[in-house]
């Protein structure tokens, strides 16, 4: 057992009973208990005899990459445990990879409903007996024990009334499986009153239409008795009076999706309204129905294709490739785990952009139609990987003042609003139809969160409503990637999660338990690696005399935070301590040169980094001359040991040119802060080439220009509570910051370019977490810090 206190001098340390101390500036801000994974408490206990005993002897400091390197080579931790846990995580990401790349079509559960109609579809040579026999087949071995059919697991009283009168009807139509009926029946009239009390939020797609005419269609084969609630005829008359007959006949509406719900179609004008695959409206049921009534080919090959799909049984709509792979991309990259998986998030968002056009998308290709959740998820996703897609297609969506899910929609929806709200922060400048977009949706998403239902039309997920407070509270530019997957790891609710359509149903491709198995053993494992580099830190803080120019130990973990919530992959462990340190050295000699200083010390200081750049690491001339700053130089020169002559000259070199402009007197040295972490990260990434040409390229320079303003006016403000209290008074200069981050956003994503995508990333990693600190108070960061580094992962 692991416990947090707080003692009062800005510190986490371990004490000798495994305790951490947050040491807060005077006052107690957490207090909680830390429990370590089970799995990795022993290697953990040797991991940090291990490191202390290394810190010790790093004193010296000079080895302290090559332990971090031979624990990434061997993916160790030195115990039987840690290699197990990484052999679990290969073997989880194989079987992930496997699923991924046999998508196809998307996988989706069957749908009771929709096989019980594709089982009253009679031999198409005139025998009587049924078409598809595999089908009634299903209908009998899958009624659950009470009676009903529809979702095994969750109940909703729409589902299994819509789900069990039609299996009735299938059933009655071909008499067989009486008892099997029987208790059907009885179900039904047992349950049906629990329609009046049901939440009309969770109303299934289009039961309003459809069930009316399920309970004629029993009564006509001699099922009487089954009660009609005046709801569902106010509904319907509702649904009708928004989408007239005509209108439906000559454009694609959802009454498509509940063709079987409708008496006199003109199907002569309806048929060409059938989507190129043969279906109506993707959807099984309404296609059979269609079939029946026209007998038209195109929707026989489309059943025939699903039965021998399904071996007999039938999802609600299909295919669903769009919605599975967009869906899969975002679960994998907010849980943390895309990394493992980019080969194939990038063939998906390929195939994605195959079928994204002007008008937008919908959750399978070739259908005419198109709403906003899809289009939403799709704008966001392809736009963050470079591809060139036009928010305009937006506007499509947008009724007056209001934007919804899909044009004629009676029930406005959340989980699409959400979809939009996340789109439209991926905003470039001018792209106004993304500022309508926000601010819509952010109303729209508060009121949910301020109503006491909290239901979605589409989906029931573990933490709905939590997910989308953090999502409100987090922009975008203030979302670092281990905040986002710390939070989400409580929200993604795996395989409980349950979709609501025509009837309920289930994505095992989006709603998987070994992504989440995965992220969390993955997570603790970075976590694991993120305390021992901590705890390194400390030492380093230590050694490097930090103290003296008056860095506390709580500014050294806030930047090792930042640095870790950014860039959290275990074999990243140079960058990640690079950034922090980095950050503390930039600090410590502009407090010194600024506030300290003499005329001969600042140009000493020059005189000495400049004679020793391309020399040895050692400073002993240094020493004699002037203390403060041998301390200095040393920690610049310790930046670059670990790395090879060339990288390390590189840095050197930057960090040079840094302090020229403090020679020159420019103000603007003030700015160049940020300049100088983004490309002393670069420098230290594979990414970055072994001259310095890139550092007078173009749009090198335009963007360490903009990172430059964007972080200097963000670091100049004032009150880290701004969020709770003085948001309005920011309000101005956010605007310009605002208009800088969309600059800044649109010049990294966009491509072609002439620059390294990761090369250009640095500049938005950066830029996020300089908005992160001016964004959230001091309390919501130790929160965020103690999740991200210290809390474990259950
Ligand atoms: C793949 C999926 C989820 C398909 C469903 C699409 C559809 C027909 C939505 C309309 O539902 P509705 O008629 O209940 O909406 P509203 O009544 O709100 O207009």
């Amino acid at each position: 057992m692991i416990s947090l206190c707080f003692l009062g001098m800005g510190s986490i340390i371990f004490t000798p009973n495994l305790s951490y101390s947050l040491l807060g500036e005077g006052k107690n801000i957490l207090s909680a208990k830390l429990q370590l994974p089970q799995s990795l408490t022993g290697t953990w206990l040797k991991n940090r005899e291990y490191t202390r005993a290394n810190n010790q002897s790093h004193r010296r400091r000079k080895h302290i990459f090559k332990v971090f390197e031979n624990r990434v080579a061997h993916e160790d931790g030195s115990t039987a445990e840690a290699v197990e846990v990484n052999n679990k995580i290969k073997d989880m990401i194989s079987c992930i990879k496997i699923l991924m790349v046999t998508i196809k079509e998307g996988r989706i559960s069957v749908s009771a409903y929709d096989t019980a109609w594709i089982a009253l579809i009679k031999n198409i040579d005139g025998f009587d007996t049924p078409q598809f026999p595999s089908s009634l087949e299903w209908v009998l071995q899958n009624q659950h024990p009470d009676g009903s059919w529809g979702d095994q697991h969750f109940f909703s009283v729409y589902d299994r009334l819509l789900n069990t009168m039609a299996c009735i009807i299938a059933l009655k139509s071909w008499n067989v499986g009486t008892h099997n009926m029987e208790k059907g029946i009885s179900y039904v009239k047992k349950n049906v009153w629990k329609l009046e009390d049901a939440s009309e939020a969770h109303m299934t797609c289009g039961f309003e239409v459809i069930y009316p005419a399920l309970v004629r269609k029993a009564s006509h084969l001699g099922i009487h008795d089954i009660p009609i609630p005046n709801n569902i005829y106010t509904a319907r008359d509702h649904k009708l009076n928004k989408i007239p007959k005509e209108l439906m006949h000559q454009v694609t509406t959802t009454l498509l999706y509940s063709l079987e719900g409708l008496e006199d179609l003109d199907w002569s004008r309806l048929i060409k309204l059938q989507s190129a695959d043969g279906s109506f409206f993707t959807s099984p049921s309404s296609t059979a129905f269609a079939f029946m009534e026209t007998k038209d080919t195109n929707c026989l090959k489309f059943i025939t294709n699903i039965v021998h799909k399904f071996h007999g049984g039938a999802p609600h709509t299909y295919p669903v490739d769009l919605f599975s792979r967009l869906w899969v991309v975002d679960r994998l990259q907010r849980l943390g785990i895309s990394r493992f998986f980019e080969a194939e998030i990038k063939d998906y968002l390929a195939y994605v952009y195959r079928f994204w056009s002007e008008d937008g998308i919908y959750s399978a290709r070739d259908i005419n139609y198109s709403e906003v959740d899809d289009t939403s998820m799709a704008f966001r996703l392809l736009r963050l990987q470079g591809y060139d897609v036009n928010p305009n297609t937006l506007r499509k969506f947008k009724e007056g003042e209001k934007f919804c899910c899909h044009k004629g929609e009676v029930t406005p929806s959340t989980t699409p609003m959400y979809a939009l709200y996340r789109a439209s922060q991926i905003r470039f400048a001018g792209e106004e139809i993304l500022e309508e977009a926000y601010h819509f949706s952010c109303n729209f998403l508060q009121h949910w969160l301020a109503g006491d239902q909290l239901l979605d039309k589409w989906v029931v997920s573990k933490d709905l409503s939590n997910e989308i407070k953090v999502g409100l509270e987090m922009p975008w530019y203030a979302t670092l990637p281990r905040v986002e997957t710390v939070y989400y790891l409580q929200h993604y609710g795996g395989s409980t999660t349950v979709w609501i359509a025509k009837t309920l149903y289930r994505m095992p491709d989006i709603d998987n338990d070994e992504y989440l198995e995965l992220a969390k053993l993955d997570f603790g494992r970075c976590q694991f690696e993120h305390q021992i580099e901590w705890n390194y830190m400390q030492g380093w803080y230590k050694s490097c005399k930090i103290q003296e120019f008056g860095m506390s130990r709580k500014e050294m973990l806030v930047a090792y935070f930042l640095a870790a919530a950014t860039i959290f992959e275990p074999e990243r462990v140079k960058e990640r301590i690079v950034w922090a340190k980095s950050q503390l050295i930039s600090k410590m000699i502009r407090t010194f040169l600024e506030k300290e200083a003499s005329i001969e010390q600042k140009s000493l200081l020059l005189k000495e980094f400049r004679n020793n750049i391309n020399g040895s690491h050692k400073l002993n001339s240094v020493e004699t001359v002037d203390r403060a700053i041998n301390v200095l130089l040393e920690a610049i020169y310790e930046l670059s040991e670990g790395f090879d002559e060339c990288i390390g000259l590189q840095l050197k070199n930057t960090w040079y040119l840094w302090l020229m402009k403090f020679d020159k007197g420019e103000d603007e040295n003030l700015w160049e802060d940020a300049e100088l972490l983004v490309t002393t990260l670069n420098i230290c990434s594979a990414h970055f080439p072994q001259n310095d040409d890139i550092l007078f390229h173009h749009e090198y320079i335009t963007l360490s220009k903009l990172v430059n303003k964007i972080c200097h006016y963000l670091s100049q403000i004032p009150n880290k509570k701004m969020l709770k209290y003085g948001r309005s008074a920011w309000k101005g200069k956010l605007i310009e910051v605002e208009a800088d981050m969309q600059a800044l956003a649109k010049l990294v994503l966009e491509e072609p370019s002439g620059l390294n995508r990761n090369i250009k990333q640095t500049f938005l990693c950066v830029a996020k977490t300089f908005y992160y600190s001016a964004y959230f108070d001091v309390e919501t960061i130790e929160l965020h810090i103690f999740k991200v580094l210290f809390e474990p992962i259950v």
